[in-house]
């Protein structure tokens, strides 16, 4: 698992480490890693021409030492003060000791046009905001002159807890964080400005708490995934209902089922208007059209993909809502649900909207969900007692309790962003329920497979691409 922590957190295991170190030490740990990822940018230190762009912190302090250090192996080393009466005073004097100079703002252009690599120094998590104009002047100098920018900590300007970007921010092709990841460094669009992530363990381990976010690894889904044992028979591996498409869209009934045939359940049952297209594509799947309490015993429910909004629809979502055993709404079933119907459940329900759907659920502008989709993730979990995965560019999975840490899907592609490919992901999602996963490790690693299925997929993909291709992701 890779794990991110607040601001708070980060904080509070410095102050314990910090308890039981010498003075300077977590930042000379933080500046060796900066230094050592800077040196493997540039390839060849020696006459390289490096700027360190800091600010009034300790991130310009780490920024500072890490340009000492290169301009002992070296290279030309500028500093840029951002305020430079307030600049990290030992870190100034260790790059001065080590060879390095220092400029205010009037004269950092000419070190910049000929710069190999830039240290955002400017700020890290102390930061509140985007970028002020100075700052954000100095990198529109720093993108014209193509010079590599290194991110101290996380890209200035983005928000370290939420991912959020307020105005202006560094777009860095590398991050180097220390101790832990940062919320923000995972989840767009801060993420979309980070580039590399680079950790560097400056010993916070043992003294950093819950994380807020986490991200599951291979091995990770790898444990979580069903296997048949000697005494499984396909009931027992768990049976999947699908209740989707129409007749107007069938293809929504096909691409779901054919999610969850590759998802491990023992058997699929289809519910709906489209099971004659059902059939022709997966012959394995037991059809029904009646209503679904009349197909036959299921361990979890899908609901919603291409349903339209007929009153049989409605009454299909109300039915299967109703059952005792755990459901998956997507799509036009996250429009005909009753959030009182949601709430009233015993079994786990997950919901899986996108932007659009989780900004119509919330009552906010789909923007405001893009732009914050931690909060919007985490405020629709709350709000109707569910698992809600929020897809898009990046797909975050929350539980209904804030306790639990929030997943981000390491996996991926914007290449996903085509037709049906959600109706794939519910189908999945539905298939690991009904093998008996926790809702959020069912979520979690649904994303997790559709994503890696649709990265080893060959661009441009389709939705049955990607369920053609699961079989690879799965993990053996
Ligand atoms: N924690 C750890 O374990 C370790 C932490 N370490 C390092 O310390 C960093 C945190 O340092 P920090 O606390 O000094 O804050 P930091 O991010 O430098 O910024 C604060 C200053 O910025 C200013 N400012 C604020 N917003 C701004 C904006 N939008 N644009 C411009 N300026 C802005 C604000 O001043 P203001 O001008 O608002 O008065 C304030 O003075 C952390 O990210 C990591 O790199 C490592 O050394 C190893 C161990
Ligand atoms: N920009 C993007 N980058 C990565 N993945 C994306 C992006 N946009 C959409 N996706 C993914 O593509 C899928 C689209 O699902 P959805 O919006 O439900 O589409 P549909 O209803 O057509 O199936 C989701 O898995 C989502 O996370
Ligand atoms: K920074």
């Amino acid at each position: 698992m890779r794990y991110a922590h607040t601001v708070q957190a980060v904080r509070d295991a410095e102050d314990a480490l910090m308890a039981r170190l010498p003075e300077g030490v977590l930042m000379q740990r933080a500046a060796a890693g900066l230094a050592a990822v800077g040196a493997e940018v540039l390839g060849r230190v020696y006459g390289s021409r490096v700027v360190v762009l800091a600010g009034s912190g300790s991130n310009g302090g780490d920024a500072l030492y890490a340009g000492a250090r290169l301009a002992r192996r070296g290279a030309a080393v500028t500093a840029v003060l951002l305020s430079p009466e307030r600049a990290h005073t030992a870190g100034l004097a260790a790059l001065r000791a080590a060879g390095g100079r220092a400029v205010g703002t009037e004269d950092a252009a000419a070190p910049i046009a000929r710069a190999h690599l830039v240290y955002d120094g400017i700020v890290g998590i102390g930061g509140k905001g985007g970028l002020r104009p100075q700052a954000a002047d100095l990198m529109r100098a720093v993108y014209d002159a193509r010079a590599a920018v290194v991110a101290v900590d996380l890209p200035s300007g983005v928000d370290a807890d939420t991912g959020e970007v307020a105005g202006d921010a560094v777009r860095a092709d590398v991050t180097v964080t220390f101790g832990t990841y940062k919320p923000g460094l995972l989840i767009d669009p801060a993420a979309g400005l980070a580039g590399a992530l680079r950790l560097i363990d400056i010993g916070l381990g043992d003294d950093l708490g819950v994380p807020a976010v986490e991200a599951l690894q291979n091995a990770d889904v790898a444990a979580m995934l069903p296997r048949p044992g000697g005494e499984s028979d396909k009931y027992r591996r768990g049976v999947v209902g699908i209740v989707a498409g129409s007749d107007r869209y069938p293809g929504a009934a096909v691409l779901a089922v054919s999610g969850a045939i590759r998802g491990g359940a023992g058997a699929v049952r289809y519910v709906g208007g489209g099971g004659a297209a059902v059939l022709a594509r997966h012959p394995e799947t037991l059809v029904s059209t009646g209503s679904p309490h009349a197909a036959g015993r299921v361990q979890a429910w899908v609901v919603g993909p291409g349903l339209g909004d007929s009153a049989a629809a409605r009454t299909a979502v109300e039915e299967v809502l109703a059952s005792d055993v755990p459901v998956l709404v997507d799509a036009d079933g996250l429009r005909l649900m009753s959030r009182d119907a949601v709430l009233a459940r015993n079994a786990a329900t997950v919901l899986t909207p996108h932007a659009g759907e989780a900004a119509a659920l919330l009552g906010r502008p789909r923007e405001a969900v893009e732009a914050s989709r931690l909060d919007a993730v985490r405020a629709l979990a709350g709000a109707y007692g569910a698992t809600v995965l929020l897809k898009g560019s990046t797909t975050l999975v929350a539980s209904p309790s804030a306790l639990e840490p929030v997943r981000v899907n390491p996996t991926g592609t914007a290449w996903l962003a085509t037709a049906g490919s959600g109706d794939v992901l519910s189908g999945l999602a539905g298939s690991l329920l009904a093998a008996a996963l926790p809702a959020a490790d069912a979520a979690s690693a649904a994303a997790y497979l559709h994503g890696l299925a649709a990265r080893l997929t060959p661009p441009p993909l389709t939705a049955l691409d990607v369920a053609t291709t699961l079989p690879s992701a799965w993990p053996l």
